[in-house]
């Protein structure tokens, strides 16, 4: 018989959140231990009922869930992790736009248990982190332009996905800095990479890296088509992060393995 992972969820009426705890349905091996969200109205989510965010602290000490996942904000993810490191539960969070003193927060926590944050959970976005760098590595010189499309409320931009594809390319090529957006009369710098933010209805998450250069270009492309593909990743990682020790993972951590 296999153990079940019993996970807290936290944005728990946010469009993630709705979808993780319906992915956790879907699943033989994990179960909602309890969900929270920030001021809930009485709500349930596919049958579970919202707590308050206030009562993490306590449901946590009364549920013992093995890990929680987490997609909210960047304050609120760093809060929830600080709980999290008290109670000894493992933390899991696809938040996106953490400052340098909140990602420090989750490094401290990551002292006293598995912490593992991931700015996307796609299987497909994970296979573009880890063939960008070849690429960018096998056209030097080329010019590297990224676009990444969100729905309209989405708050952080570039994206966390871009952002992490941005280290890949930068750590694989010699550039100049990066150009977001572009305006006015100046031609396009040698060595930049340009970054463009697009928000428009509810577009769940496009990533296209462009390189062009020697009469050709190539399009790298990944298309969420649907957020549950990032809801099934990060239950995977839940699932995973159980039996692992205090320390900072990825998703490739959960991929690799
Ligand atoms: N890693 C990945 O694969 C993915 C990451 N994301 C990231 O996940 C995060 C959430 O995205 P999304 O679900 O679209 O956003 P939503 O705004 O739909 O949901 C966020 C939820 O978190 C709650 N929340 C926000 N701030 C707090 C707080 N201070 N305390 C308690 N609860 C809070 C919100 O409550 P309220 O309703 O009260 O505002 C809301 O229910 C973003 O950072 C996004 O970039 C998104 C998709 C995939
Ligand atoms: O806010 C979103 O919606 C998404 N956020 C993540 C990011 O910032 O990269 C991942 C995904 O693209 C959807």
């Amino acid at each position: 018989m296999t153990a079940t992972t019993r996970i807290g969820v936290t944005g728990a009426t946010g469009r993630m959140g709705r979808e993780v705890i319906a992915a956790v349905a879907d699943r033989d091996d994990c179960e909602v231990a309890f969900a929270v969200n920030r001021e809930p109205d009485g709500e349930t989510v596919d049958g579970i009922a919202v707590d308050p965010a206030s009562e993490f602290g306590s449901l946590l000490a009364a549920h013992e869930p093995q890990a929680v996942i987490d997609f909210t904000g960047p304050e609120s993810a760093t809060e929830y992790v600080r709980a999290c490191a008290d109670a000894k539960v493992a933390f899991v969070t696809g938040t996106t736009g953490f400052d340098d003193d909140q990602l420090a927060a989750l490094e401290d926590a990551a002292g006293e248990i598995p912490v593992l944050r991931a700015p996307n959970f796609a299987r497909g976005v994970q296979a573009l982190v880890n063939v960008i760098g070849d690429a960018v590595k096998s056209l030097p010189g080329y010019d590297v332009e990224l676009v990444e499309t969100h729905h309209n409320a989405k708050r952080d931009a570039p994206s966390g996905t871009a952002n992490r594809l941005l280290s890949e390319i930068e750590a694989n090529g010699e550039f100049s800095g990066r150009a977001h957006g572009r305006e006015g009369e100046a031609p396009r710098e040698a060595g930049e990479i340009g970054v463009h933010a697009l928000r428009a209805g509810d577009i769940t998450g496009e990533h296209e890296i462009l390189l062009a250069g020697n009469h050709e270009e190539v399009r790298l492309t990944h298309r969420a088509e649907d957020r549950g593909v990032f809801a099934a990743g990060a239950v995977d990682a839940a699932a995973w992060i159980a039996g692992q020790k205090a320390g900072s993972y990825d998703f490739a951590d959960v991929i690799d393995e």
